[in-house]
């Protein structure tokens, strides 16, 4: 996938424009239960964040409300300046009952691409993502690292310039999850925000260029990946590399 590199679309976000996005004394409760404490963050400049935590931790939930799936029940979540350009990937891709061709060229009508140039585009992002035998194929029966690269190919097709991605290789072999990882470091390398959640610590060491830790619905850290993995600033963090922080 490294052709990526050399793409005519190489300068599709100059990076130094993507707004900030903030969290002001964010909160989640249900039903009186705080499922996330009021949190405050700043997501800056053309990043690779990793948010790990336990299970539970809330990493979903903050995933969720940077892209607007979810509204804070306190506190304000907003980007500081133009919203960008954003797309979000899940664990289990939301594939349309359609074929792999067909997902991609409804996604571009969608962002109003002229039907002229849809499926040469469309065609174009199999083939960067490996699938170009498979576009025929109904979309819902593609492998899971198949639908994981359908939703990248998708997702690659809007130019996003914030790509948000929920443990996107929690289901896959390790062939699919460096798939994935690589799709993850090109987009990133052609100026897209990465904000991605994971179990993995030896994917975060791979991926992360900062780190932001959750446990029991509380922001504990946001280190740069360098300092978190030599050392982190707090004894949660500690425990989490030591394998010992669980829920
Ligand atoms: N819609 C909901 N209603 C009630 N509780 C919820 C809802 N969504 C999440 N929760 C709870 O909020 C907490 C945080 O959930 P979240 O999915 O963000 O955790 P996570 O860190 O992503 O965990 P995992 O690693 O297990 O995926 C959990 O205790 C979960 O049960």
């Amino acid at each position: 996938m490294n052709d990526m590199l050399h793409s005519p679309t190489a300068a599709m976000t100059a990076t130094a424009d993507i707004a900030p996005l903030a969290f002001a004394a964010v909160s989640v409760t249900h039903r009186e239960q705080v499922l996330l404490h009021p949190l405050t963050l700043r997501l800056a400049g053309c990043h690779r964040t990793l948010v790990m935590g336990p299970n539970g931790a809330g990493k979903s939930l903050l995933l969720r409300l940077a892209h607007g799936l979810l509204t804070p029940s306190a506190g304000r979540v907003h980007w500081e300046g133009t919203t960008p350009r954003q797309a979000m990937a899940f664990q289990r891709p939301v594939l349309l009952r359609r074929s792999a061709l067909d997902n991609l060229t409804y996604a571009l009508a969608v962002t109003g691409t002229p039907r002229g140039e849809r499926r040469e585009r469309a065609r174009e992002a199999l083939a960067r993502f490996g699938l170009a035998t498979l576009e025929k194929r109904p979309a819902r029966v593609l492998s899971g690292g198949e639908q994981q690269r359908l939703a990248l190919a998708r997702a690659w097709l809007t130019r996003p310039e914030v790509l948000f991605l929920d443990e996107p290789t929690s289901a896959l072999d390790p062939a699919a999850i460096r798939a994935v990882e690589d799709a993850v470091l090109d987009f990133h390398r052609l100026g897209t925000r990465i904000v991605m959640t994971t179990h993995d610590l030896n994917q975060a060491r791979r991926l992360a260029d900062e780190v932001v830790l959750l446990y029991g619905g509380r922001l504990i850290e946001h280190t740069p990946a360098d300092r978190f993995f030599a050392e982190p600033l707090t004894p949660e963090g500690r425990a989490f590399l030591r394998g010992e922080l669980v829920w």
